[in-house]
């Protein structure tokens, strides 16, 4: 049963509580802080203490791949406030070509998210990067198939071209990485490492049938170091949304290109889903506590991407359909 109702823009529908069974409000006027999507294993935040479920918003480009939970956060003189979106959708529903990533973005955008923290399980293409250990990637190789709806200025009638030599928020991966030493292996006598460097690079391939021992091997002379099914287009499109944006790889097995070891299967990634989970709740707390104390920097000044989006477009508003503009606005109000 949906209930369609007319929001700001139009482009809102409230649908009945049966996704969520939720008794809290449905609703939330305020301006969202942060905006977190989980991934593979991580459908909710436990250390979130949730105010309000909004159910899935509809968008000019879809409907988002869960509700959407916030989250409130008290700081010293602050309240933080956080939106949680699950990527594959509360019951892992997506895969990860069908994941509705425009509508995912342009929700958080919507409601003023300030920065993107991404979770996303990987295979590690590097010994030293072991099953257990996050990774801060800072760059990106596409190995997808161009089936994926990636841009949101790619229509007849809408020619954008943003910049993307920098994928990720460098002041976020840095903030983030303050707060490496949360991550805890119970099960082994080797720390869990916070693998933070410039160069860390990942790959996203189109699965989602893992790769062949060939591919693999080819992913690491290419100079990748994780890889997953979906980093892209989330990145592209935050960037376009002006988002810093930055996710945490969360590594749970050595893909393919292991000579004498099996293949990656489902099951070598589910044996580290569950402590994975609790170090991205470890980690993600913290970071929420420290942002209500006192917003970072780069949240503050939008981490030198404020406009970028706006001179990036190169047709004119003039020229542009109604309809292009309305959906234009629903992610920059102020622009046109
Ligand atoms: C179940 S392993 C493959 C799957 O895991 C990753 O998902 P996510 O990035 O959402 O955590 C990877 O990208 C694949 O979609
Ligand atoms: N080996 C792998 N390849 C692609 N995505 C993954 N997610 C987790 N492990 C993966």
């Amino acid at each position: 049963m949906v209930r369609i109702s007319l929001f700001k823009h139009g482009w809102k529908i409230l649908r009945t509580r049966a996704m969520t069974n939720s008794n809290l409000p449905n609703h939330f006027d305020g301006d969202v802080d942060l905006g977190i999507i989980g991934g593979t294993g991580l459908y909710k935040l436990d250390c979130l203490e949730e105010i309000a479920v909004l159910p899935e918003m509809v968008t000019p480009w879809g409907i988002t791949s869960s509700p959407i939970t916030i989250s409130r956060v008290t700081g010293d003189r602050n309240h933080l406030h956080v939106a949680f979106i699950a990527r594959h959708g509360l019951h892992h529903e997506f895969p990860p070509s069908k994941v509705p990533f425009r509508a995912n973005i342009a929700a958080l955008k919507h409601l003023h998210c300030k920065a993107v923290l991404s979770f996303s399980a990987v295979g590690s293409l590097q010994s030293y990067i072991k099953p257990r250990d996050f990774i801060l990637p800072q760059q990106i190789i596409d190995r997808t198939k161009g089936i994926r709806d990636h841009s949101y200025f790619n229509d007849e009638g809408l020619v954008g071209h943003v910049m993307f030599g920098d994928p990720f928020s460098r002041s976020f991966a840095d903030y983030i990485s303050q707060f490496h030493d949360v991550l805890q292996n119970p099960d082994s006598p080797l720390p869990c490492l916070l693998h933070h460097d410039r160069e860390l690079t990942v790959v996203c391939m189109e699965g989602p049938q893992f790769s062949t021992r060939a591919e693999s091997r080819m992913y690491k002379l290419l100079g990748g170091h994780v890889i997953n099914m979906s980093v892209l287009p989330e990145a592209k499109l935050a960037r376009e949304c002006e988002m810093p944006y930055q996710m945490v790889c969360m590594s749970t097995d050595y893909d393919a290109w292991m000579e004498h070891e099996e293949p990656v299967t489902v099951e070598s990634v589910l044996g580290h889903l569950g402590n994975n989970s609790r170090n991205a709740n470890a980690l993600a707390s913290k970071i929420v506590q420290d942002m209500a104390k006192q917003l970072p920097e780069f949240m503050k000044t939008g981490d030198g991407l404020r406009n970028s989006a706006k001179f990036s477009i190169s047709t004119r508003p003039e020229a542009m359909s109604k309809e292009t503009l309305q959906k234009l606005r629903f992610l920059f109000p102020d622009y046109w």
